[in-house]
Formats: C-alpha cells, structure tokens, sequence
C-alpha cells in the first residue's frame, strides 16, 4: 500500500496473568521518519518492542507493516518483511569474529540463525564473497571495520554495540527496530549513536525505544509516552515535553525512585 505507515499497531493489548502490560496500543512509523517510545519503569516498553519483533503474540489487536498484517509473526520472520532489530542484550556470538557476526545478518535467506546461516546451508564461493563484501561495507560505515577479525568478547561495549548495529543494518532493512540503543553508553557515543540514527534515517524507518531522553528528543521525528500499558500522549518532541500527562508520569517515577532511595 503506497500511503500506509512503514510499522503499525492498533489496539494491541498483552496481558500477563493479571497484568495488562498493553492496553489498546495504537501507533504508527511513517516512512522514512524515527519513532520513539518512552514511558517510565513497567510503562511496557520492553513488552511493545517484543511484540514489534514477534517474540510476544498479542491477545487483541493488530500489527502491520506497510499496511500488510503480521499475523503469527516470528523473530525469525523479520528479514522477509525488511525488519531487523537490535536487542538490548547484545546477542552476538563471542568467539566468532566480528565480520562473521555481521555476515550472519546479511544473509536474508536465514531462517534461524546462526547455525542454519553460517554452518548448515551451503553457498557458492560467489554468494560467500558478496556476503563479506557487505558486511566490511557495513562495518566500514559505522567506523569499526578496523575490529573486523577480532572476537566480539574481546572488544569493549560500546564497539559490541556497533557491531550489533551493523548486523542489523547489513541486511539492508527498510524498518529497524532499536531496543535501548544507548543503554551502557558515554555521553560522547551516545552522541555518535544519535548521529548514526539519523543517518539510518536517510535510507529507513526506526522505531527507537529508549529511556535517555536527550537522545529521543535529539533523533525522533515523533514520540509515544506510554505509562501503565496505555499511550497517554503522542506527538513531536516539543508537544511530548511540555504534555502535563507525561511530566505527571516522568514525576511520578521520580518520587517513587526517590521514595526508594530513603534509608529505612
Ligand atoms: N513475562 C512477563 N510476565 C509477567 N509480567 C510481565 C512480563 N513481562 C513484563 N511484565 C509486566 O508487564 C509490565 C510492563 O513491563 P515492561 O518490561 O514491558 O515495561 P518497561 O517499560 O520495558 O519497563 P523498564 O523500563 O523497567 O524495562 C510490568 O508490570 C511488568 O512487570
């Protein structure tokens, strides 16, 4: 559909036991534009992500993507539908080099990861050669190519985030989903990871979940405020920062940490 949202939710609704970690979820990823998701601690951020990436099913409600529904979706269903995600647990494979960690994500054909990527199906020396011509393209654009063919468990975090990034990026996704990209990170590369979303910008649509504000208001075109599951506000980040219902929830969260924090 020309004029449907890259990414979508409507009415998404996720219960564990007696909790409603979703209530009625609507939202929407224009093309070509960053959205972010905020909320303070159990607002459901982390619950919205899986179900965008197909670890949670969803009790009500629908997903879509360029207006097709994902029904059943399936982590492993992502690069059929140009998605790809980075999650906030880093997930590479620690004694495999950082170029075959990266290979594995351009490799649009595998169904389930690694072994199926790397090991089980057989290749043509061709296929093999575009592969890693891809991946080092791809870690030459994000300025780590130089840790090529040195191990992940080797390298320090904020570079393991980067390959992460580009294993996601490899596979040339048209829809990239960001899980607490800044988590870990210094003032100074979490200014280098904004930089780098805005440039994902220019060639695809984000959905960025994020606790660090500066970054959200820095990088996304519009934001989400969920709290309690439901979305109290939604708009640019100027309308998000000065919406009364969200400096309630932002408040609220504060008093309680601080609550937290007094000795008994
Ligand atoms: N697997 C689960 N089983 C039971 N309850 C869950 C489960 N996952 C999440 N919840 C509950 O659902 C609500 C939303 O949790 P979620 O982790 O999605 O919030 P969050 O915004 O990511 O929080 P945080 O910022 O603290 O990571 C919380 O009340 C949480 O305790």
């Amino acid at each position: 559909m020309p004029h449907a949202p890259a990414f979508a939710m409507n009415g998404v609704t996720v219960r564990f036991g007696g909790i409603t970690a979703l209530d009625a979820v609507d939202l929407e990823v224009p093309r070509g534009r960053v959205l972010g998701v905020i909320g303070p601690n159990g607002a459901g951020k982390t619950t919205l992500f899986n179900v965008a990436c197909g670890f949670v099913t969803p009790a009500e409600g629908s997903v879509r993507r360029d207006g097709q529904p994902l029904t059943g979706l399936k982590p492993h269903h992502l690069p059929r539908h140009r998605m790809a995600r980075t999650l906030q647990g880093l997930g590479l494979f620690e004694r495999v080099s950082v170029l075959e960690n990266v290979m594995v994500g351009a490799d649009r054909t595998a169904t389930s990861g690694f072994l199926s990527s790397l090991l089980a199906l057989p290749r043509s020396a061709a296929d093999e050669r575009r592969l890693r011509e891809r991946a080092l393209t791809t870690l030459d654009e994000l300025g780590i190519a130089d840790y090529a063919d040195r191990v992940p468990g080797s390298l320090p975090y904020a570079i393991r985030k980067r390959v992460a990034l580009a294993r996601a990026l490899v596979g040339e996704p048209e829809l990239l989903l960001l899980d607490e990209p800044a988590s870990g990170l210094s003032d100074e590369e979490m200014e280098s990871l904004g930089d780098l979303i805005l440039a994902c910008r220019e060639r695809m649509s984000v959905m960025l979940v994020e606790h660090h504000m500066d970054l959200v208001m820095r990088v996304c075109d519009s934001i989400v405020v969920l709290d309690f599951g439901r979305v109290i506000a939604h708009g640019t980040p100027d309308e998000v920062r000065e919406d009364p219902a969200v400096l309630a929830a932002y408040l609220g969260d504060e008093v309680d940490r601080t609550a937290a924090e007094v000795p008994r």
